[in-house]
């Protein structure tokens, strides 16, 4: 099977030792030195060394046993005999000296509320994921800050229950957790105190032990104490040699107002270059894949047009309800929680015009124009829903005003579903519709593309008397069972002519026999190499709020009654009658 690689391309960190030569073009510059290059790397298997330069930079990869370093004075043929070996230890000493004696650097990764859900079930398992396959630095350390007392022990305690490893990633599992865990520290502080930055900033320095520093901070907290913590971190806790990013967590305000407010008070303390907005959608592997199969196969780059696509559909379901989080949920409702970030990015991801470059601002300039071109959502196209309490087989599941932390009254949708459009020339006409909701019958999240009838079909009458069911649908599904399938019409076999829908199926896990990575590992990878593309800027914040906050606002003035339906449900009827309305099925039936 082949596989091959662009500038894009992230080969995975810690290659396993092989003496294969996947490609080698020798452009990549070392010091913008146009006469020198840096093809690389790999780790040997005791000391791992990820040695990932900008990818902008690099655009070769050697994969060997031991650490290589190659220059492009030697001409390919000659580097191909005579590659540079040199041990795993003396390879930063070595890069150093290439890039003209520069020093050596190091990483720190603060996670901002590391007591909390996010922390422990996502961006600690993602790091220890990255440390595994050999994807962090080789000086990195690892801080958790929040107000609750912990010991750097207890810090590991709590760490250690939420780490696993792969199924296919079970060599020295253990003891690499255990390496891990000895990078990771705990600084009790309030998240407004200037003075608890500052003794951060202390232990940080020593940990940095004089090499350049380079600071990470992940915001894990609630959004009212964003600002607060981005002003102790960037005044206090800074760094004065390398680069300061901070990652800030959904939600980016409830509106084009709060929203502006929040991205006003960020710039503040930070360039937005340093503003790293996290939506975990764009971090999945099939949303990551999207413009891969649009972009690269001939055959649907023609097709995405309103010339040939009938309607495109959105969804989202989860089998569970606000469980824990009602709290913060009441205050946003489904459509600010699922719609307008992570549905909306996928759907400005799936319409967008084709990018001048892979580059993050060209990709994100065709989003933002893209959701520039969006009608803002009428009312009348949207139909919402609360789960109700329900009993089946003898177990009774809770409504959403069961929960403690919900008013009994509340109005928040907990479904949504949603009919939007793009006044293009590409997308004129076409129904994008969306549906997300909690306490549904299945957890899932895919993209249905839908395409228009076959003009003049010479088998329909092979095909029965539902024309919608012998239409061409894309499926990509995102989540679970990640794959993608076309569903065609095709004759069964046999001496008559009778058709039926069939699928062409690509299941990944079938496919590919690597374990899928998780969003937030290769989102948090970007943030550490300074990759924007999947991170949003705050033009496209705007532009996504413009769309909703009128909407959002005349739900709320109106006080908009949520139709209820069962926990365990396919969701309201309405949501079909929406459908129907603009003449489309949904494919999830
Ligand atoms: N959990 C999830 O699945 C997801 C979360 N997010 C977002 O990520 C961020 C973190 O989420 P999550 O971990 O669930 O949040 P938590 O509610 O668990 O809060 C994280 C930490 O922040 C501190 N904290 C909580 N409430 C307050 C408060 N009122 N004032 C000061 N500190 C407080 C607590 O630490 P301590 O008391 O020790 O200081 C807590 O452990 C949020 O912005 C959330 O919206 C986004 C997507 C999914
Ligand atoms: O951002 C959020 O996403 C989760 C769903 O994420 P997934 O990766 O598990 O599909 C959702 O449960 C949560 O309400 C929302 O805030």
């Amino acid at each position: 099977m082949s596989s091959f690689s662009s500038s894009l391309s992230r080969p995975s960190c810690r290659s396993s030792p092989t003496s294969s030569l996947y490609f080698s073009n020798h452009s990549s510059l070392i010091n913008g030195d146009p006469r020198r290059s840096l093809s690389f790397l790999s780790a040997s298997p005791q000391e791992e060394i990820c040695l990932r330069s900008q990818r902008k930079s690099v655009q070769s990869s050697v994969v060997l046993q031991d650490v290589v370093v190659v220059t492009n004075s030697e001409p390919a043929e000659k580097l191909k005999d005579g590659l540079l070996s040199v041990q795993s230890q003396e390879a930063d000493k070595l890069v150093a000296e290439l890039g003209g004696g520069q020093q050596e650097s190091t990483v720190s990764i603060t996670v901002v509320g590391a007591s909390g859900d996010l922390a422990k079930k996502k961006i600690f398992p993602a790091l220890f994921a990255l440390y595994y396959e050999g994807c962090l630095p080789q000086h990195f350390t690892i801080y958790g800050y929040a107000r609750s007392k912990m010991t750097d022990g207890e810090l590991r305690d709590m760490v250690s229950k939420t780490l696993t490893c792969r199924i296919d990633k079970r060599a020295n599992c253990g003891e690499k957790m255990e390496e891990f865990l000895k990078r990771c520290f705990y600084h009790t502080g309030q998240y407004d105190s200037q003075e608890h930055f500052v003794a951060l900033d202390k232990k940080l320095k020593e940990h940095e032990g004089g090499r350049l520093s380079n600071r990470l901070f992940y915001l894990s907290i609630p959004p009212n104490i964003f600002v607060d913590a981005v002003k102790c971190a960037s005044s206090s806790a800074s760094s004065l040699s390398g680069w300061t990013r901070v990652i800030v967590e959904k939600p980016f305000g409830r509106d084009s107002k709060t929203s502006a407010a929040l991205t006003n008070s960020l710039k503040h303390y930070l360039e937005e270059d340093q503003i790293f907005r996290i939506d975990h959608y764009l971090g999945k592997e099939l949303v990551e894949n999207l413009s891969v199969l649009r972009f690269s196969n001939l055959i649907f780059e023609p097709l995405w047009s309103r010339q040939y696509i009938q309607n495109v559909q959105f969804i989202f379901s989860e089998d569970f309800g606000t469980e824990g989080r009602g709290g913060y949920f009441d205050h946003y409702g489904i459509i600010r929680d699922i719609m307008q970030n992570h549905l909306l990015q996928i759907l400005a991801l799936f319409a967008m015009e084709t990018p001048v470059s892979l580059d993050a601002e060209d990709i994100r300039n065709e989003k933002v124009k893209v959701l520039r071109s969006m009608r803002p959502i009428q009312l009348e196209d949207v139909v919402m829903g609360q789960y109700k309490s329900t009993t089946k087989g003898g177990v009774t599941y809770p409504g959403y005003t069961d929960d403690k932390t919900v008013p009994k009254d509340s109005l928040t949708p907990t479904f949504a579903a949603a009919a939007l459009f793009i006044d293009n020339a590409r997308w004129d006409g076409v129904p994008f519709l969306m549906k997300a909701g909690k306490a549904l019958h299945t957890r899932s999240a895919e993209i249905r593309v839908q395409f228009k009838h076959v003009p003049g079909n010479l088998y329909n009458r092979n095909s029965g008397t539902n024309l919608d069911r012998t239409t061409n649908e894309l499926v990509i599904r995102v989540q679970p069972d990640e794959g993608i399938y076309l569903k065609i019409n095709n004759k069964v076999p046999g001496l008559g002519m009778r058709l039926d829908q069939s699928h062409l199926n690509l299941l990944y896990s079938t496919r590919y026999s690597k374990e899928i990575p998780d969003a937030y590992e290769r989102l948090l990878l970007d943030a550490i190499e300074g990759e924007r593309r999947l991170f949003i800027r705050s033009d496209e914040l705007d532009a996504a709020w413009a769309l909703f906050t009128p909407l959002l606002e005349e739900i709320e003035e109106k006080k908009m009654i949520p139709e209820f339906y069962p926990y365990g449900s396919r969701g309201p009827v309405g949501a079909h009658y929406l459908a129907a309305k603009h003449n489309v099925q949904w494919g999830d039936l």
